[in-house]
């Protein structure tokens, strides 16, 4: 059976009358790099203080590889994290902050901590009080990616970095997987999540409306398909799935496709298709369909 690096039953965490999590129940196996989505306020960063322990469930329970998250001192021994907000102690230098969390934390592999320092170009020598935003992301980041904990929960970690700096960063979480780390990865950056991710979580008001792969995401979703033909045009208007029928000028038309191709495709057979095209949505367009939905 596979370990779970991750688990939640039916957690929820109310403050006073904000609901900020509800029923949520998680399964991510051990080696998988899960990508957890919401807008602001979805309850993302209240589910990763209820893993860390750092907030007590009003209902439910979480387990870090089997540990009960309220069992600290244990489940810590197997996390490396990263908060959306780092602070650091304003008076030690990167590198001796790098230090001092190599040794709290659960052992580091230091020659590979010295590779991303250069990689995240770290000014280890300035005092973290004269740090960025970014900067203070990347010491945090690179003491997390050099531990050998077994997990990593990163929230939002690359709100401030640019893209050079994102590049590594994706670099450095197939690195991990590679290790065999598991990645909990909480992120806005939808573009990040696509490249990175195994699978995905999209939270909603605190509930979860959908845990699957990048891939199945996008079979589940509207595709975009443009087709170019000679003579008769092709006639979609009753075809399931088929919807959203745009003329773009002589021969050439775009339709959105749900579900099965067949219908579609036995339509246009009917007709002289010089060129078909189709694009999959990009999780950016997923996303919004789900919180449109909302909107609406
Ligand atoms: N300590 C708290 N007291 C009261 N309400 C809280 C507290 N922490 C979070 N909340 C509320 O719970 C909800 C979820 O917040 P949370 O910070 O978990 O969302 P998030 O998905 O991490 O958002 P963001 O992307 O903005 O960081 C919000 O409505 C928030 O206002």
């Amino acid at each position: 059976m596979t370990v779970s690096a991750v688990r939640t039953q039916g957690l929820s965490k109310l403050y006073g009358s904000t609901t900020a999590v509800e029923d949520l129940t998680i399964d991510v196996p051990a080696g998988e790099v899960f990508g957890f989505l919401g807008p602001n306020g979805a309850g993302k960063s209240t589910t990763i203080r209820l893993l860390l322990g750092l907030a007590a469930p009003t209902r439910g329970r979480c387990w870090l590889f089997d540990v009960d998250s309220r069992d600290v001192a244990t489940a810590h021994q197997r996390v490396a994290y990263v908060p959306a907000d780092v602070a650091l102690w304003p008076r030690l230098t990167g590198k001796e902050i790098l230090h001092l969390l190599a040794a709290i934390g659960p052992g580091t592999d230091t020659a590979y901590r010295s590779e991303l320092v250069d990689r995240f170009e770290v000014e280890v020598s300035k005092r973290a009080g004269a740090y960025s935003t970014g900067n203070r992301q990347k010491i945090a980041l690179v003491a997390a990616f050099a531990t050998r904990a077994p997990l990593l929960i990163l929230d939002e970690p690359t709100s401030g970095l640019d893209p050079l700096m994102e590049r590594e960063f994706r670099r450095a979480v197939a690195q991990a997987r590679d290790r065999g780390q598991s990645v909990f990865l909480s992120s806005h950056q939808l573009a990040e999540v696509e490249a990175v991710c195994d699978r995905v979580g999209i939270l909603r008001g605190g509930r979860l409306v959908e845990t699957a792969t990048v891939a199945d995401l996008r079979r589940l979703h509207r595709s975009e398909v443009t087709v170019t033909y000679t003579g008769t045009m092709p006639d979609l208007d009753l075809v399931p799935g088929v919807e959203s029928i745009e003329l773009l000028g002589e021969g050439r038309l775009r339709f959105a496709l749900t579900g099965p191709p067949s219908p579609a495709l036995q339509a246009l057979a009917r007709v002289d298709v010089a060129a078909l095209n189709v694009r999959e949505p990009s999780l950016e367009e997923i996303f919004l369909d789900y919180y449109g939905e909302v909107a609406r």
